[in-house]
């Protein structure tokens, strides 16, 4: 799921899903973005370009749903066709805070359209998307006689649709060295456990899923994620909402930006929740124009600040140049209190939902090891215990990132260099502190000792706890341990470049296969900005304090 979006939830810094925020319910307002903006998307033409305003096929969507609703959903939006599938565009003038968009409760697709039989019987342990992707089940064998078909038969088709859980095994090789892989094989066992966990409540209604197999079910499945909002209800399909396409290049933030202006200002509904641990925030009902549209141009919302992986899990598309892209470097191993683990090595790993069961061995492995033989481990490996905070809590696309340092791209070598972790660069420092050992024997027994490590715990506990926060006193060591990093970047660099250079020798893949070649390639070379962004300022930033250091010699 994702944010605002259709599940829309946003993905921001903070784990909106452990906020505590709740907010009264209500119709929230989706801000929306003109589709003037520059291409978006791997597949030109952009969305602006001859959009077919009138999609043919969904003639009697309309009708159906007003007349369902018993009010009209929008007189200001046509349901079209652009390179994106479906779209919503706008029919007559929009003027920015006009309401474009009202979606009833009653014409929403939530579980509790599940029939209680079914219902009663689905474990605890089953999650609502689950639950919804039953519904549609259900709904789907009805067919025509379903009281939904209208909408139902709007719905894409396993063969449009490109999440990465629909990848082939050849296909995802890919992308092996995103963590986008790893997070592809967590989802996919996700989803295969909620499979099991209810294949025996689809085996007492074989009138409804007699033929649905895990196929049919992971369908159903990525229809929810790539298309639900979440309301007062839960996780909801909501008709003709889910028509709207996302726009990366908005300013507007469709969560918080609108938020307390929903929940304070309206009577909407805003209400964050976590669907399989993934933070997002959903709105659900009113859509509020955020600026004006003339007649024809196609009305999009930005689902959320996600980054190419998380687009590409849930949605099945990435963005060029997606300033949300990101790479997370993780520790080792699924206990990253493990003193081992968060020594020996980093992994880096893009940043998505990962989830915590699953331990594939990442492609990128950086040993950022303490050897053995150095006499300050047993010390290092305690102060970090001690002192270090977990690196991503809070911040990651994917719920299982728990353990990892989540690198954004630096936008200016020269400038603060926000895209790199504190926490990272602090055990950069701990790492490279290998010098200035001295013997102190206590109660007969022979201690080794590390002023500098003592420094260090020193100013951690002088200041807010954190070690390692601020640039060490001696120059040259701080250097050296920012070069430490750069190292690491660099060779994952080359990794990236290897991979991507690979890719380039598909040239057999057609259709489908050539497509999802080309999304790779795009996915691994925004990482690879993000970790070329992060080499460069490590760069400037050793270059810079060298400077210094020999301007004071001289
Ligand atoms: C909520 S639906 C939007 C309606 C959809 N276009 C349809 O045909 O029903 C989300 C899906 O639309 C497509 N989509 C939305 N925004 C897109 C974008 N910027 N670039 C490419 N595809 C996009 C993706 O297939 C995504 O899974």
């Amino acid at each position: 799921m994702r944010e605002p979006r259709p599940q829309f939830a946003e993905e921001r810094e903070t784990k909106i899903g452990e906020t505590g925020h709740h907010f009264r319910h209500c119709n929230a307002n989706f801000r929306c973005s003109n589709s003037t903006a520059p291409p978006r998307s791997l597949q030109v033409p952009p969305p602006h370009q001859a959009p077919q305003y009138v999609d043919e096929d969904c003639a009697d969507f309309l009708p159906w749903l007003r007349q369902k609703a018993g009010v009209e959903i929008s007189s200001v939006l046509s349901i079209g066709k652009s390179i994106y599938g479906r779209s919503l565009f706008a029919c007559k003038p929009i003027q920015a805070g006009d309401c474009i968009l009202k979606v009833p409760y009653s014409v929403q697709l939530a579980p509790d359209n599940l029939l209680p039989s079914i219902s009663s019987l689905l474990g605890e342990e089953v999650t609502d998307v689950a639950k919804l992707a039953l519904v549609i089940l259900v709904h789907q064998k009805l067919g025509q006689a379903s009281e939904w078909a209208p909408y139902i038969s709007c719905l894409p088709t396993i063969a449009e649709m490109h999440s990465t859980i629909f990848w082939s095994d050849e296909e995802l090789k890919m992308i092996r060295i995103s963590s986008l892989y790893q997070e592809t094989l967590k989802h996919k066992v996700q989803i295969e456990k909620d499979f099991s966990s209810i294949k025996h409540v689809l085996d007492r209604f074989p009138e409804f899923f007699e033929d649905v197999t895990l196929h049919n079910f992971k369908h159903a499945y990525n229809l929810v994620e790539s298309r639900a909002w979440i309301s007062t209800r839960g996780v909801s399909m909501i008709p003709f909402a889910d028509f709207f396409n996302h726009d990366g290049f908005s300013e507007t933030d469709v969560l918080s930006a609108e938020f307390e202006q929903v929940s304070e200002v309206t009577s909407s509904s805003l209400r964050i929740m976590s669907i399989h641990s993934r933070p997002f925030l959903a709105i659900l009902g009113v859509v509020i124009a955020d600026e004006n549209y003339a007649p024809g141009d196609q009305v999009l919302i930005r689902y959320g600040k996600f980054s190419n992986a998380r687009l590409l899990l849930d949605f099945g598309f990435i963005l060029p140049c997606n300033k949300y892209d990101k790479v997370c470097l993780e520790s080792n191993g699924s206990c990253r209190l493990s003193k081992t683990f968060f020594y020996q090595s980093l992994i880096i790993k893009r940043s998505i939902f990962l989830l915590p069961w699953m331990h594939h061995n990442p492609l990128v492995q950086v040993e950022v090891s303490v050897p053995h033989r150095d006499h300050l481990r047993a010390m290092k490996l305690d102060l970090l215990d001690k002192h270090t905070t977990p690196p991503l809590k809070g911040v990651n696309d994917f719920s299982s990132l728990g353990n990892g340092f989540l690198v954004m791209e630096v936008k200016s070598s020269s400038g603060k260099g926000r895209g790199i972790p504190q926490s990272l660069r602090a055990l950069a420092r701990v790492v490279c502190c290998t010098s200035s050992q001295v013997l102190v024997i206590y109660k007969d027994k022979i201690f080794v000792c590390s002023p500098e490590l003592q420094d260090l715990a020193t100013e951690a506990t002088q200041n807010d706890g954190g070690l390692a926060r601020i640039p060490l006193k001696n120059r040259a060591r701080e250097v050296q341990a920012h070069q430490f990093l750069r190292l690491r970047f660099d060779h994952i660099i080359d990794n990236y470049n290897a991979a991507l250079e690979s890719l380039t020798h598909h040239s057999s893949l057609l259709g489908k296969h050539a497509r999802r070649m080309q999304v790779a390639r795009g996915l691994l070379i925004g990482e690879l900005r993000v970790l070329e962004s992060a080499s460069a300022w490590l760069k400037n930033y050793c270059e810079t304090l060298i400077v210094k250091d020999n301007n004071q010699k001289t």
